[in-house]
């Protein structure tokens, strides 16, 4: 079945690119399981900007996490390379943060700690590290729970401050998996709005995993689509909604909006999309 595009939806291949930071490359991923292998991610070729904001959406079991895993360093794929600045990237690096569903922040360490940990790792020495954690607290909006333990803030917050302490390191690319899935649904467009203002801030590389159509339209310049079986692109969609100026939430009144999201929900359920006006299909 073919999907037709949205007429207002415009190819990634026509807006103007940015310098590459990421590159995937011939990526294939299998697991031996019951003494064959199963196929998990199957050619995946992608180029991620230095300041692309690219969210990645898919049915559950596609292989997003193994993607990101495979990003982050945390996974080695059974096939082709990633690279990152033009070398090879195989392993965890400090190029490279990652944000969680689950902000795993050490709970006997305060706010300010746990913002400081990293940089400590890092060496970064102890003046200097006071100036960064109060810049990041700054940045998040947390400057007056530098002192609270992880357990005394909302949930809103505990992922503020696992954004601080991932940007404080000052990591090339940001990795999110799933990042606003466990909060409530105010909470979840109050960081949203949140995400966006600290992307126009540093222009970091963030990929993003998202189930959720909605936050991809209002928060992605660019839209990737996976499917199952084994996982690989399907769509690569240049968001026409990240140019547009009002606040994010006003967005989702757009007719254009609405449109995206059909098409998207039936790219995600559907075995075939082919759209050349929609970047490359398979
Ligand atoms: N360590 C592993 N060993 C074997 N199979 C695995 C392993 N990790 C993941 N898988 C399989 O790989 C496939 C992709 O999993 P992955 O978690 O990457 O998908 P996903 O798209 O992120 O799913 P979800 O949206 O539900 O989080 C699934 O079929 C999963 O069962």
């Amino acid at each position: 079945m073919q999907i037709s595009a949205p007429t207002t939806a415009h190819s990634s291949m026509a807006h103007n690119r940015n310098p590459t930071l990421i590159e995937l490359k011939n990526i294939r991923l299998a697991y031996s399981q019951e003494h064959h292998d199963t196929p998990i991610l199957d050619d995946i070729n992608l180029q991620l900007d230095v300041d692309d904001f690219v969210c990645l959406l898919g049915p559950s079991g596609c292989g997003k996490s193994s993607l990101l895993n495979i990003l982050a360093g945390f996974q080695t794929p059974t096939a082709g390379e990633v690279m990152i600045d033009s070398q090879p990237h195989t392993g965890p690096s400090a190029k490279v943060g990652v944000v969680f569903q689950h902000h795993n922040l050490f709970p006997w360490m305060t706010i300010a700690k746990n913002i400081e940990f990293g940089l400590k790792m890092k060496g970064v020495e102890k003046s200097e590290r006071k100036k960064l954690v109060s810049d990041y607290l700054n940045l998040v909006g947390l400057e007056s729970s530098a002192h609270l333990l992880p357990y005394q803030l909302s949930g809103g917050m505990k992922q503020r401050a696992a954004i601080a302490r991932t940007l404080a390191t000052d990591p090339q690319a940001i990795l999110m998996d799933e990042p606003f899935s466990a909060l409530d649904a105010l909470t979840r467009e109050n960081m949203q709005a949140h995400l966006l203002e600290l992307w126009q801030k540093t222009k970091k590389c963030i990929f993003f995993i998202t189930h959720d159509v909605e936050e991809a339209l209002l928060l992605g310049r660019r839209i990737l689509v996976m499917h199952a079986n084994p996982g690989r692109m399907v769509v690569d969609l240049q968001n026409p909604l990240s140019s547009y100026r009002q606040p994010i939430q006003e967005l989702k009144h757009l007719k254009e909006f609405h449109d995206l999201r059909s098409y998207l929900i039936s790219a995600i359920r559907n075995k075939e999309v082919n759209s050349p006006r929609l970047g490359w299909s398979r």
